[in-house]
């Protein structure tokens, strides 16, 4: 009884204004810890984690110089006629299996979450599983034989199980060696790399005006560009130091189904500058085409280089990965 007393009074004789004096700024602090713990690299493995030895035996030193001086490197059938056919074959299973998403995903992908004016792709992220396959195929309904399970994992971190089969899983890994064969081979563009479990996978449906805009893949506007709670919340993308891109199309995809990657490299890639204050005009090299081509691996350090991608008339799929660096 004098407890409830003790506690009406207390609750009575605080103000509605020290309520809110206590709430705003907890508030604002809940918000501003949330985007600044948010983020793709919690569980990134060290390189020699994701040591693969198709990566090491691609990667040579020359195209390690390459990407050093010209801030890109574009190595042709990085993979196999027949693991490209695997692996779209994959995607399709995917595609046609019941999953969570069905309602809010077309065929298995979603956009992106970006502004739609910049990019029109649908996108999945593909992950390599931290839990075993013995559990794995305790939880799942169709295991593969080779290769681990997968998880898929929308925009809302809703995360489904779905083994994508193993020649989707061969393009994650090989993707994923690269920066441990970069860095045997001497890369000291930048250090300290840290390479994140999930993949992008991007299709452009060959709707013929599906696209995405000219961008850089590191974020370099500063905190009073962006404010606060915008810049904490792209920590991830400040952190972005090489991009690595397997595309998964035909081997001989004709160029006339377009989805070229057009690529406007700084010309003063050998300084720390990053794109920032540089002038369209003049601080950028002529643009050049890359083509899709299946079995196609672009590399290029994610501070330098200007990208977009052009329409594609046929479905275009890529598989994206970004190493981060600090
Ligand atoms: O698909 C490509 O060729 C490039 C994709 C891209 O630029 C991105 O996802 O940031
Ligand atoms: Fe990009």
């Amino acid at each position: 009884m004098w407890f409830r007393h003790q506690t009406a009074c207390i609750f009575r004789s605080v103000k509605p204004d020290a309520v809110l004096a206590f709430a705003i700024p907890a508030a604002c602090m809940a918000v501003l810890a949330e985007a600044f713990f948010r983020t793709e690299y919690a569980d990134a493995d060290a390189t020699a984690a994701c040591e693969f030895d198709a990566s090491s035996n691609l990667i040579k030193p020359h195209h390690v110089r390459e990407l050093e001086t010209k801030g890109i490197v574009v190595i042709e059938n990085a993979v196999t006629a027949t693991t490209l056919r695997g692996a779209r074959s994959n995607i399709r299973d995917f595609q046609k299996e019941g999953s969570i998403w069905t309602n809010t995903r077309v065929g298995g992908f979603a956009p992106s979450g970006n502004d739609p004016d910049v990019r029109q792709d649908l996108i999945a992220w593909v992950r390599s599983s931290n839990v075993s396959d013995d559990e794995a195929s305790t939880r799942s309904h169709h295991v593969e034989t080779q290769g681990s399970l997968l998880i898929v994992q929308d925009k809302n971190n809703r995360q489904e199980n779905s083994p994508l089969g193993k020649d989707l899983l061969y393009s994650i890994q090989i993707l994923r060696g690269i920066p441990f064969a970069l860095e045997q081979c001497g890369y000291s563009a930048s250090k300290n790399h840290r390479v994140p479990r999930q993949c992008q996978l991007a299709m452009y449906p060959g709707n013929g005006s599906a696209s995405y805009e000219r961008h850089l893949d590191q974020c370099d506007a500063s905190v009073y560009d962006l404010g606060i709670l915008e810049w904490l919340r792209l920590s991830d993308y400040r952190e972005r130091a090489i991009t690595t891109i397997l595309y998964l199309n035909e081997p001989n995809r004709p160029e006339s189904h377009g989805g070229a990657l057009r690529c406007w490299v700084a010309r003063d890639i050998d300084t720390k500058r990053d794109n920032k204050n540089r002038n369209e005009k003049d601080d950028f090299r002529p643009p050049f085409d890359v083509k899709p081509t299946g079995g196609t691996m672009v590399i290029f350090q994610s501070g330098k280089v200007d990208h977009k991608v052009l329409p594609s008339t046929e479905e275009r799929f890529a598989l994206t990965n970004w190493v981060a660096s600090s």
